[in-house]
């Protein structure tokens, strides 16, 4: 599967540096190259006489834009060049740009004296930024925004966090955003990815060599892959049977709580398990067998007292050594039933476990099933998929929502490696991390429609049945979320964002595996 790297600011600082110095491709020529491709963008937009409007702070992104609006200058734009900062404090590169812009005799002016133009070039801040804007920056930042013309940023809007996507305090709203070598995790992140417009990435000959064989921490699947979503499956054997295809456990739903259990055992039928058994109150028997009748049912009932938890465990044993996996936690709640059935789960089986919803809330309160979790990872290969939304991230990692969504790569991976097992970080742009892998994957199919009950449990179901039909661990996971980012792209664009349910997803699942996986 190819893959398209997401870098923080520092990895591209590494990657420019390697690039000058190792490989000495010396800095103003991926100056000219970036600013050209910058330039080429707008004249692709703007015919020549266009009046465009250069703002560059001191730093190299400012360098970058000085380069753009000589080169548009020459091929006949009227070109006004704003420097906001002190000239004494610009960088090697943008000096130079200052003084060839001044043998052309263009003059810099140090602040902004008109309100119409046709393109503002946003070259304030580029992946340098380091702190919040204020003062001077930050009223520019605004001016910017109130001028009505297109604008262009230059590698990233000014003010975006390129690692985290925050604004700092303020940003410019751009209408593109050309950067170069690799997209920027601030362009990619919420609210960053709000603020770039159409963002194009262009080649300025700064290349995976660079990496000096480390490459980045981030990365997704290449977009030529979005069409192609059963590629990602697991084989299917054409003389298969129900058994062969795996036997997924669904321990879900509480009493009079059906919902969860259906979503999560129907999504892993869709993608492809051959059996899927349910394990839920018996209150729920009636209405299951109406509405999923393919399930198997194992159901219990004042699991409360010893001597009907000793009789429904044998059985709930059996059940586990049954399965090839199983999925524990939607809709399961947290009474003292859930407790045990949770526990049980954890402690007397080896088979591969999905823990979801109240599950990781039973989980995040029990330092001992941790162990008892990571022991069996490490001891006996179990594989661990655990799908938090942020919310029972935090919860787990012990920490405030907010910071996981500023850290969301970290985190994930710092959870990843406690638990020995695969963390699926659900968010806007969910993360998945695994403790063998160095690398974290960051999702970009899906969209705000998802987010609605019962969403959570289509993407356990299909993890599980992923699982069930042979992935391993970690790819269960990545396929799950990029198929179920996927199954909500399809569902928004028959309904709207608006109108999505969690059944629309689990539908969408007949049409979009329809073109067949790879054979076996
Ligand atoms: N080799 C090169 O010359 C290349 C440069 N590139 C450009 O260079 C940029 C990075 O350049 P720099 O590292 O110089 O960084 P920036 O140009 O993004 O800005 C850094 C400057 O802004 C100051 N600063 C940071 N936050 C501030 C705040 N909140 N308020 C006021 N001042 C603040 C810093 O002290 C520093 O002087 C990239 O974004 C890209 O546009 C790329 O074109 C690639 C090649
Ligand atoms: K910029």
């Amino acid at each position: 599967m190819e893959k398209k790297y997401f870098v923080t600011s520092a990895e591209m600082k590494k990657y420019d540096k390697t690039t000058i110095e190792h490989f000495e491709v010396p800095s103003l020529v991926l100056m000219e190259r970036a600013a050209l491709e910058t330039a080429e963008e707008i004249e692709k937009r703007f015919k020549k006489g266009s009046r465009v409007l250069v703002i560059s702070g001191t730093g190299n992104n400012g360098g970058d834009g000085i380069a753009v609006g000589r080169i548009l200058m020459q091929r006949g734009y009227e070109v006004d060049f704003v420097l906001i900062g002190e000239q004494a404090k610009c960088s090697k590169e943008t000096r130079r740009q200052l003084d060839i812009i001044a043998k052309y005799e263009c003059p810099m002016k140090s602040k902004i004296e008109s309100m119409e133009y046709d393109i503002i070039i946003d070259a304030l801040f580029g992946i340098g930024l380091s702190r919040n804007v204020e003062g001077i920056y930050k009223n520019c930042i605004e001016t910017m925004n109130d001028i009505c013309g297109f604008i262009v940023s230059v590698d990233i809007p000014s003010g975006i966090n390129a690692d985290t996507g925050e604004v700092m305090n303020a940003a410019v709203k751009a209408d593109i955003t050309v950067t170069f070598a690799y997209e920027k995790l601030g362009h990619i992140l919420y609210p960053g990815c709000e603020y770039c417009g159409e963002v194009l990435c262009k080649d300025i000959g700064i290349t995976d060599e660079s990496f000096l064989g480390e490459e980045p921490l981030v990365y997704s699947y290449a977009d030529r892959y979005k069409e192609q979503a059963a590629a990602l499956m697991p084989a299917r054997n054409r003389g298969g049977n129900k058994g062969t295809f795996g036997k997924v456990l669904v321990v879900a739903g509480s009493r009079n709580m059906s919902g969860a259990c259906e979503l999560c055992a129907r999504s892993a039928y869709r993608i492809g398990a051959g059996m899927v058994k349910i394990v839920t109150p018996e209150e729920n028997r009636e209405i299951i067998q109406k509405n999923l009748p393919e399930a198997l049912l194992s159901t219990y009932s004042d699991a409360e007292k010893p001597e009907a938890w000793e009789v429904f465990s044998q059985d709930l044993k059996e059940s586990m050594k049954w399965a090839d996996c199983i999925v524990i936690g939607p809709g399961i709640g947290k009474s003292g039933t859930a407790h045990r059935l949770f526990e049980y789960t954890v402690k007397e089986s080896a088979k591969d476990l999905v823990i979801d919803a109240d599950g990781l809330n039973l989980l995040a309160e029990s330092e001992e099933l941790q162990e008892s979790l990571r022991t069996a990872a490490l001891r006996e290969g179990r594989q661990i998929i655990i799908t938090p939304h942020v919310a029972e991230f935090a919860r787990l990692y012990g920490c405030k929502p907010e910071e996981v969504k500023k850290d969301i790569i970290s985190k994930t991976k710092k959870l990843a490696d406690r638990l020995c097992g695969t963390v699926v970080c659900k968010d806007a742009r969910t993360a998945v991390a695994h403790y063998e892998e160095r690398c974290v994957y960051l999702n970009v199919t899906g969209n705000d429609g998802m987010a609605t009950a019962g969403s959570g449990d289509v993407l356990a179901g299909i993890i599980a049945g992923l699982l069930a039909q042979g992935g391993k661990g970690r790819e269960a996971a990545l396929t799950g979320v990029f198929l179920h980012g996927r199954l909500g792209d399809l569902a928004a664009e028959k309904t709207g964002r608006y109108a999505v349910m969690a059944g629309d997803l689990t539908e969408q699942l007949k049409y979009i595996l329809s073109d067949e996986g790879k054979r076996r």
